[in-house]
């Protein structure tokens, strides 16, 4: 089974000209360890999101063993079975009230009996809880970090979905829980699909991967072997990952001792072996300049693995140095006399090759090493020891078609850098023109909007009054509108309920009882609703509009005037800023919960829905989501009066500009005429 991603793009939601993810043309093919790394923002997590079906690409299509997998705006629920995502953060994925609702709400799509889902947990359990931390009754927000790290991945394990996808899965692990994740990765069979792994943490995965693909700006820069990729640092560089230890190492080895390694050898083990045979050949050589070699590197601080495999040889060296006499001893030649020894002239030749070649290239290049008209000997890379170190399921590279292309995309060093300032660039997130309004302009404007909304007695008064407020969200990014359209729909709903019961009349002469449905009354009730549905939009406006900061300044000077005549406003000015700064919480606490319920719910949706059985559910984690931002806000709040200036105080942040004047003006003109047409 295989996951094949065809020319996908995905926008930023909230500015289509932003691309996430660009032309991505990547086929998976099932049994592989695919490693996505790259900067932080390079595209990571969004790339996962698109495989596991949470993200819809904008473009280009995305396939599961061929079959399409998006259909109207959804993933079919048989599909999403077989995909497990970890998140980046536990906190993103986990909300039950105990430990084995947890283990039962991620197993529950996939209807097993009673027993199987026991076996399962017991066995997650084992794997993931040496400590015996996961008691079934103990909530899950009680655990550490790490050990939430470690829940979230033991309820992903025990759906054993055929696709594993970790954001990641090692952030916040301690030592030994990285090991035990690396051991089960090693020794689980996947026949039906494969890991792919968001990291950072090239140490711990690059010996495990098939495949390792880099991103940079969204798009993929290098895609090969881990080997493969190793060999070509300046464009990890590029892409600003920087190098595994082991590359660091070999780096470091050749400019301090002279002494020439693969940079591709990815464990401790491989690297100590690479560098003990290297100084055999020179020793055999009658290379002489051993001694103070190693001295150099122990004094520069090297790795210690690194100088206990030079140890007892190194001593053993000559000490005059020699001219690499023998074809062996080619490795070993000092980098000042050849900056590329043979086999990597070779290997830099074959990788330039990588952005518009097929992966079969990072395939032949290990073999290419060993290749017996290359002049170096076959012990700089061995890739029949590298099998023999690290057994691994066969790559899953050997069979990829021409789907498994990679772009045709220029990736050298300095095409990278410059995507990524592009990426930068990209990433400044678009400023509504109402962003650069003064909140003092803005409070006036929505004072005197709602105060006109709430004059008006007719249908067209009211129309009207909705006029200016509609005219603020233009230029708004659609995210934010399609935010107030959710707003606004379960305000409708609560007016509905309203109206039909204002209407309703129960009459209980004569006997039993009579209903009816008095439509005046209906009809004053939605009259007076949809003038607090108009203020609700007006509020939302202003929080969309206003950073939290701006709104706190602008409310307190708006209110400072009340403080002169002895009145407390900071307490009001705070909590009218809080109501308003927990809608987009609201919000967003709403779109976490969507993308759990279809990530581990299995739940077939369009992205933003939730379940109606889940609703329940979800008021816990939205309490305590409130509950936490109110204490960092608070935090923040005692912070900034540390200085001995109150929040109403700082007015000189605020800077008064003429399109200010002229948004109040406006609002002036709009609330007298509002004002004459509520009088007619
Ligand atoms: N909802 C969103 N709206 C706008 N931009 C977004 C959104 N989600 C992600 N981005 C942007 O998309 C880019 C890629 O984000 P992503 O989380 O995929 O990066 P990443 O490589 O996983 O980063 P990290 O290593 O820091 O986790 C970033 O520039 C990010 O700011």
């Amino acid at each position: 089974m295989s996951i094949r991603l065809h020319n996908v793009e995905v926008n930023a939601p909230d500015n289509k000209n932003k691309k996430l993810l660009k032309q991505m043309d990547i086929t998976l093919e099932k049994g592989s360890i695919t490693l996505l790394v790259g900067h932080t923002g390079s595209g990571k997590s969004t790339l996962l999101q698109v495989l596991a079906g949470i993200v819809e690409p904008d473009s280009g299509a995305i396939y599961l063993d061929e079959q399409p997998m998006w259909h109207k705006g959804k993933v079919a629920p048989s599909l999403l079975l077989r995909l497990g995502l970890t998140f980046q953060f536990p906190e993103q994925q986990l909300f039950a009230r105990s430990v084995e609702q947890e283990f039962l709400y991620s197993l529950r799509p996939y209807r097993l009996s009673a027993e199987e889902r026991e076996r399962r947990i017991r066995a997650a359990c084992a794997e993931f809880d040496p400590d015996g931390v996961f008691a079934m009754e103990r909530s899950p927000f009680s655990l550490s970090g790490g050990q939430q790290r470690r829940l979230a991945l033991a309820t992903t394990f025990a759906a054993a979905p055929d696709w594993l996808l970790m954001d990641e899965p090692t952030a916040g692990m301690e030592a030994a829980a990285v090991g035990d994740l690396l051991r089960l990765i090693r020794r689980s069979e996947r026949p039906m699909g494969g890991y792919v792994i968001a990291t950072h943490d090239l140490d711990t995965f690059l010996p495990l991967a098939d495949r390792v693909i880099v991103l940079a700006g969204g798009a993929v820069a290098a895609d090969g072997t881990p080997e493969a990729v190793c060999r070509r640092p300046e464009l990890l560089q590029a892409a600003g990952v920087g190098l595994p230890s082991c590359a660091e190492a070999a780096q470091a080895l050749e400019r301090i001792g002279g002494i020439v390694i693969p940079p591709d050898t990815l464990t401790p083990e491989r690297a100590a072996a690479a560098i003990a045979e290297a100084l055999r050949a020179r020793t055999s050589a009658g290379a002489a300049a051993q001694p103070a070699s190693m001295a150099a590197l122990a004094g520069a601080g090297s790795p210690t693995w690194a100088a206990a495999a030079c140890g007892s040889a190194a001593l053993a060296a000559p000490a005059a140095a020699a001219p690499a006499a023998s074809p062996g001893a080619a490795n070993a030649q000092p980098h000042a006399a050849a900056p590329l020894s043979p086999p990597f002239e070779a290997n830099a030749a074959i990788i330039a090759d990588m952005p518009s070649a097929t992966p079969d290239v990072f395939r032949a290049a290990p073999c290419a090493e060993a290749s017996p008209s290359s002049p170096g000997p076959s012990n700089v890379q061995p890739s029949a020891a590298d099998s023999s170190v690290l057994p691994r399921a066969a790559s899953p590279l050997s069979s990829a078609g021409p789907s498994g292309a990679m772009p045709s995309t220029d990736t050298s060093p300095k095409s990278l850098g410059a995507a990524s300032v592009q990426a930068e660039e990209d990433a400044l997130p678009p400023r509504a023109a109402w962003h650069r309004v003064d909140p003092r302009a803005k409070w006036m404007l929505y004072v005197l909007l709602v105060i006109a909304a709430m004059l008006q007695h007719h249908w067209t008064g009211l129309a009207a009054a909705a006029v200016p407020v509609l005219l603020g969200f233009i230029g708004l990014p659609r995210m934010v509108i399609r935010g107030g359209v959710k707003v606004a729909r379960s305000f409708v709903i609560f007016m509905i309920v309203s109206v039909a019961l204002a209407g309703l009349q129960i009459s209980f002469e004569p006997s039993p009882f009579t209903l009816g449905f008095d439509t005046q009354r209906a009809a004053e009730t939605v009259l007076n609703v949809s003038r607090l549905l108009l203020v609700v939009v007006a509020g939302y406006w202003f929080a969309v509009t206003t950073p939290y900061g701006q709104m706190v300044q602008g409310l307190g000077w708006v209110l400072k005037y009340l403080k002169k005549v002895k009145i407390p406003v900071d307490s009001f000015a705070l909590a009218v800023s809080l109501i308003f700064r927990f809608l987009p919480l609201i919000l967003r606490e709403w779109q976490r919960f969507s993308t759990i319920v279809r990530a581990r719910g299995k739940a077939s949706l369009r992205p933003g829905a939730v379940r109606m059985r889940d609703i329940p559910a979800l008021v816990v984690p939205l309490l305590l989501s409130l509950f936490y931002k109110a204490e960092e806000m608070t935090m923040a709040m005692e912070l900034k009066r540390m200085g001995g200036q109150p929040l109403t105080a700082q007015k000189h942040m605020l800077n008064w500009a003429k399109r200010d004047t002229v948004t109040v003006l406006a609002g002036v003109v709009c609330f007298i005429l509002l004002a004459i047409w509520s009088g007619r």
